[in-house]
């Protein structure tokens, strides 16, 4: 399933994806361009994305991670200006073209850098969403929110004030709370733009294995800056740089045995 694109190209120029087989695919990012307003920020980005497994993108600032990522489940339409082009295959349909917005939305959660909780209970933030999705007995809506921060690994840090205000958590646990809040309507995939970039090592730790026991049931896109953690947490990597996708592959491959050269001078800390 290799398909270097290496040979004929300058180094500059080459590019290196390693795509997962198609039946394993959830989302396929196909040749996406990305612009605000007339500047250009993606260039024929592809990304393919296996089912079930976390996936995560790195690269230096400004090279096009996150406006890839708020593609995915088009967030950017809530900015006028900003046009995503090109194919977001989602078990067959485009996301750009094929789903109403609302339905992409609930299928595909995001949580996001700063930790962002409602101004409410830790109760009603994940009873919130579920209640604009469907209606539930009392009863089922104390199981889902139950569930969601149990899968959150938050659980037993808030069981016994479910009525405080989310706010009054501390970083972590307010981030774990969105966590919560993201999976309670039960999205098919969960994109996260630098979780843990506001969060101490400890909560770290925590969030991260909160997204490995998350992925048994989600597909899981997360950005980071924190190479380790990329290591650590995803199955692939795609390393991206002045809004390309320059290598993709196999977490361990690419940090082990990086294709490119660019791609080794960013994980070995020569440039970024
Ligand atoms: N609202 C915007 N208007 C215009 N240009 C933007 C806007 N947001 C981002 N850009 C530009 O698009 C490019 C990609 O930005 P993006 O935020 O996706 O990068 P990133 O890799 O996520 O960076 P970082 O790691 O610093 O968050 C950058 O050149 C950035 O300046």
């Amino acid at each position: 399933m290799n398909s270097p694109q290496i040979s004929g190209l300058e180094e500059d120029e080459a590019t290196s994806i390693t795509r997962p087989v198609d039946e394993a695919l959830h989302l396929n990012v196909k040749n996406l361009d990305f612009f605000y307003g007339k500047t250009q920020a993606l260039f024929g980005v592809d990304l393919p994305v296996e089912r079930k497994k976390i996936t995560a993108l790195i690269g230096p600032s400004g090279c096009g991670k996150s406006t890839l990522l708020r593609t995915l489940n088009r967030m950017h339409e809530l900015y006028p200006g900003q046009r995503a082009e090109g194919e977001v295959a989602f078990d067959g349909q485009d996301v750009l073209e094929d789903l109403a917005v609302a339905d992409v939305r609930s299928r595909i959660g995001m949580v996001f850098q700063k930790p962002t909780p409602f101004p409410m209970s830790i109760y009603d933030n994940i009873a919130y969403g579920v209640r604009l999705h469907r209606r539930t007995s009392k009863a089922q809506m104390n199981e889902i929110v139950e569930t969601s921060l149990t899968r959150a690994a938050l659980w037993n840090e808030v069981k016994d004030k479910l009525h405080s205000s989310g706010l009054s958590l501390s970083g972590g646990q307010q981030q774990r709370l969105c966590v919560a809040r993201a999976i309670a309507v039960e999205p098919e995939v969960l994109l996260l733009d630098e979780p843990a970039s506001a969060l101490d090592p400890v909560s770290t730790a925590k969030l991260e294995e909160t997204l490995h026991v998350l992925a048994d049931d989600i597909t899981i896109v997360i950005v980071t800056h924190n190479l380790q953690q990329a290591a650590r947490v995803s199955t692939h990597t795609g390393f991206m740089y002045l809004g390309r996708m320059i290598e993709f592959g196999p977490t361990n491959e690419l940090f082990a045995a990086p294709r490119l050269r660019r791609t080794g001078n960013y994980i070995t800390g020569r440039f970024g």
